[in-house]
């Protein structure tokens, strides 16, 4: 093992990243707290505020990947759509089998300026995830229950909000609404047969409400779907864990853009068209299987330092009082004192591994395992 690569592996590194992450994601959540104010005042100003304080947070999770663990990201997509790529609101749609599929998403986001204002449908178990969750609150990110009776209502207002979003974003919807696992495989391809519709062998059957509801709800503000199917080299199966300890991924990722105008505006013929869409980017993943890359040729953007810069300013303002406090503490402090710093360090510790849990698909939730029913209210 090289000599980084031990570097990288060692717990004092983890713990001194983790605090980093942890005291600035606190005081950036503390800093949106204080826009409340302005809000009813100023909806855009506090807005705009609001995305740059995010980035503070989600950039350090981007710079860990990028200049970390050095996991290499390559984009598969037409010259054409390249350009707009950044310049244009659009709706996101990503396959969902690795525990790093969200990050690999905002790297690209980083690449393309659009980091700041990414959104997503997220499940509403993710709002009680500590800085991550809280941050979005402020970020407008749309969060839903999985249970479509409660979600139609509060899902459509949510989007209905970003109608007069002041700044570029990608508005991400993993369809398949879980991760994917051989039992949920599994279970999804029966509802696809009960339903007539083709098998996916590499996709979970996609859910289609949430779909057609953003559809919806930002026709007029989203100019296009950027539909993405992402995978990696060699069989890799990248953990966030992994990415933690230095360990470099490869990952490919295939965009193609959508013209919104070009999807139906009736509900059933728009569920069909992502049905279709589905049974596409199946045969995609299944090309890439074989051949170990995606159609297409390569236009990857190149990494852009300001992640990197965000990280370090935050490093260079908490590790100097940290390592003061850390001196003292050994030559002066007293025996309750050094244990009550111990235990806060444990304590983050186990905060900060229950957050990389939340991305672990082991321990994912069970949706998905049993065929849902639901009364027919619509
Ligand atoms: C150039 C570069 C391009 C791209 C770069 C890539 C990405 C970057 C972009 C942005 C990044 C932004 C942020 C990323 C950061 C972090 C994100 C991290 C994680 C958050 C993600 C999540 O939390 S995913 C989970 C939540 N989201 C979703 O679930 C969305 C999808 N779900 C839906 O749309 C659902 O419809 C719903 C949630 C709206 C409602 O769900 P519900 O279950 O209540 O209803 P459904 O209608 O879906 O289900 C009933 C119907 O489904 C059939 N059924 C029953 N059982 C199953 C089964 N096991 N599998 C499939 N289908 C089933 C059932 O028969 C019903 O059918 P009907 O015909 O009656 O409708
Ligand atoms: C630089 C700092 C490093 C510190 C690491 C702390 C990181 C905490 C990150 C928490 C981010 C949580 C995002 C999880 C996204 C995710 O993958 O959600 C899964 C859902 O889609 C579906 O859930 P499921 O139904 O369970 O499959």
């Amino acid at each position: 093992m090289g000599l980084l690569r031990w570097i990288k592996s060692q717990f004092i590194c983890h713990l001194l990243i983790c605090y980093v992450f942890l005291v600035s994601g606190l005081v950036v959540n503390l800093l949106q707290i204080c826009t409340l104010p302005l809000w009813p005042v100023h909806k855009q100003l506090a807005r705009k505020i609001n995305c740059r304080l995010g980035y503070c947070i989600s950039s350090q999770m981007v710079a860990l990947l990028e200049w970390w663990s050095g996991t290499e990201c390559t984009l598969y997509t037409d010259p054409e759509s390249y350009r707009l790529y950044g310049k244009e609101n659009a709706i996101v749609i990503l396959n969902h089998n690795f525990e790093i599929d969200f990050l690999c998403g905002w790297t690209f986001c980083d690449r393309f300026g659009v980091l700041g204002t990414s959104k997503v449908m997220a499940k509403k178990e993710l709002a009680f995830v500590p800085l991550i969750g809280w941050m979005w609150y402020f970020q407008e990110i749309v969060f839903c229950k999985r249970k479509w009776e409660e979600d139609r209502r509060t899902v459509a207002r949510s989007l209905q909000n970003l109608q007069d979003y002041p700044e570029d974003f990608w508005f991400l919807l993993f369809c398949e609404g879980t991760r994917f696992t051989e039992k949920k495989h599994q279970i999804s391809m029966q509802v696809a047969e009960t339903k007539g519709l083709p098998k996916l062998r590499h996709h979970l059957l996609p859910r289609t409400k949430g779909f057609c509801v953003t559809v919806q709800n930002l026709r007029g503000k989203v100019t296009a779907v950027y539909d993405s199917t992402l995978n990696f080299r060699n069989n890799e199966t990248p953990t966030l864990r992994g990415v933690l300890n230095g360990k470099k991924y490869h990952a490919d990722l295939y965009v193609r853009r959508i013209p919104l105008d070009s999807i139906p505006e009736d509900e059933a013929e728009c569920a069909a068209w992502l049905h279709r869409l589905y049974q596409e980017k199946d045969k995609f993943q299944e090309q890439y299987m074989q051949t170990g890359h995606f159609p297409g040729p390569v236009k990857s953007p190149p990494c852009r330092p300001w992640a990197l810069i965000n990280w370090l300013f935050w490093a260079s303002l908490l590790l100097y009082p940290f390592f003061i406090l850390a001196v003292q503490l050994f030559y002066a402090g007293s025996t309750p004192t050094i244990v009550a710093t111990i235990a806060v360090c444990i304590g983050a510790s186990v905060a900060v591994r229950w957050m990389i849990g939340q991305t672990e698909i082991d321990r994912g939730s069970s949706y998905g395992n049993r065929k849902s029913t639901r009364k027919k209210t619509d």
